[in-house]
C-alpha cells in the first residue's frame, strides 16, 4: 500500500484471531477503516462483531494479528491507552450509572473507558463531579448540542434507553475521539430518537469523527454507512457499497444460515 492511502487508514485489523476454548470467535480477521467514513460492521448473530471490538478496543488481547490506530500498533494496549490513541467506544448496553444524574455520568470518564475514574465511580462517585470540573463546560456544551441538556440533572438511570444511547455518545464525544466505534446505537430505541441519532452521528462525520458500527437494523446501517464490512464465522466475507452487499448472495447466504 502507498503512503497516501496509508495515511488514509485510521483503524487497520490485521489477521485477528480470537478463541474461546474450542470456539473460534475471530478467525483471521482483515479489514480497513478508512479516515472519515461510517463503516458498517454486520453479520448474523454470532458472527464476532462484538469480539472484534472488543479486540480493537482493548478488552480483550487477540490470539494472533495486530490491530492498528493512526499508524500505532496498539494490539494488547489498555482499553484506555487504545482510547489516549484516539480509538473510543460505546457499548451495547450502557453501563448502569446508579447514584449519578446525566451531568455527573458525562462527568465520569471523558475518555469514556475504564480507567481511573471508572474505578473511582464506585468508590466515591460524589468526588468524580468535583475532580473533573474542568470538565464541565465541555459536558454543558455536548449536553446543548445534542439536545439533552434538560436531561442534566436527571438520574442517570431514570432516562429511557434511547436517552440513554444519547447519553452515551455525548460521553464518546467529550473524549474527542478521531474514531469511535458504537456497538448497537439503535437497539431498543424508539423511531424519533433512532433518527436523532442518525443525524447526530452525520453531524459529528461531517465535523471529523470517523464511525466504525455495529448494528442489526439493517435501514438504519444500510442508510448511514458507506462501505459495510460483513463477517460471518469471525471472518470478513465481503466488504463494499451497501447496494453490492445487500445484493451478495454470500452474505444472503450467511444471514439465512445464521438465522438473524
Ligand atoms: N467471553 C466469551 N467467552 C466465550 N465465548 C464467547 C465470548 N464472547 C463471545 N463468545 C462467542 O464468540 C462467538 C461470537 O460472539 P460475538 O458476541 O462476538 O458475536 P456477534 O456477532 O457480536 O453476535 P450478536 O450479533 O448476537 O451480538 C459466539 O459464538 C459467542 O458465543
Amino acid at each position: 500500500m502507498s503512503d497516501a492511502a496509508a495515511e488514509n487508514v485510521v483503524l487497520r485489523v490485521d489477521d485477528l484471531q480470537k478463541s474461546f476454548g474450542g470456539l473460534t470467535a475471530t478467525d483471521h480477521a482483515t479489514f480497513d477503516v478508512e479516515r472519515g467514513t461510517i463503516t458498517g460492521l454486520i453479520g448474523p448473530n454470532g458472527a464476532g462483531k462484538s469480539t472484534i471490538f472488543n479486540l480493537i478496543s482493548g478488552f480483550y488481547e487477540p490470539d494472533g494479528g495486530t490491530v492498528e490506530v493512526n499508524g500505532t500498533d496498539v494490539t494488547g494496549m489498555e482499553p484506555y491507552e487504545v482510547a489516549e490513541r484516539g480509538l473510543v467506544r460505546t457499548f451495547q448496553t450502557p453501563r448502569k450509572l446508579e447514584g449519578m444524574t446525566v451531568r455527573e455520568a458525562m462527568l465520569v470518564g471523558p475518555r469514556n473507558q475504564p480507567g481511573e475514574s471508572f474505578v473511582r465511580l464506585f468508590t466515591s462517585p460524589g468526588a468524580v463531579a468535583e475532580s473533573e470540573s474542568e470538565n464541565l463546560a465541555d459536558a454543558e456544551r455536548i449536553l446543548a448540542e445534542f439536545e439533552i441538556d434538560h436531561l442534566a440533572e436527571q438520574p442517570a438511570t431514570d432516562i429511557s434507553g434511547g436517552q440513554m444511547k444519547l447519553v452515551e455518545l455525548a460521553r464518546a464525544m467529550l473524549a474527542e475521539p478521531e474514531v469511535l466505534l458504537l456497538d448497537e446505537p439503535v437497539a431498543g430505541v424508539n423511531p424519533t430518537l433512532a433518527k436523532k441519532l442518525k443525524s447526530q452521528i452525520r453531524r459529528l462525520n461531517d465535523r471529523g469523527t470517523t464511525f466504525l458500527l455495529i448494528e442489526h437494523d439493517m435501514e438504519f446501517v444500510m442508510d448511514l454507512a458507506d462501505p459495510i464490512v460483513v463477517l460471518d464465522q469471525g471472518t470478513v466475507l465481503t466488504e463494499g457499497t451497501p447496494h453490492s452487499v445487500r445484493n451478495d448472495q454470500r452474505v444472503i447466504d450467511a444471514y439465512l444460515g445464521g438465522g438473524a
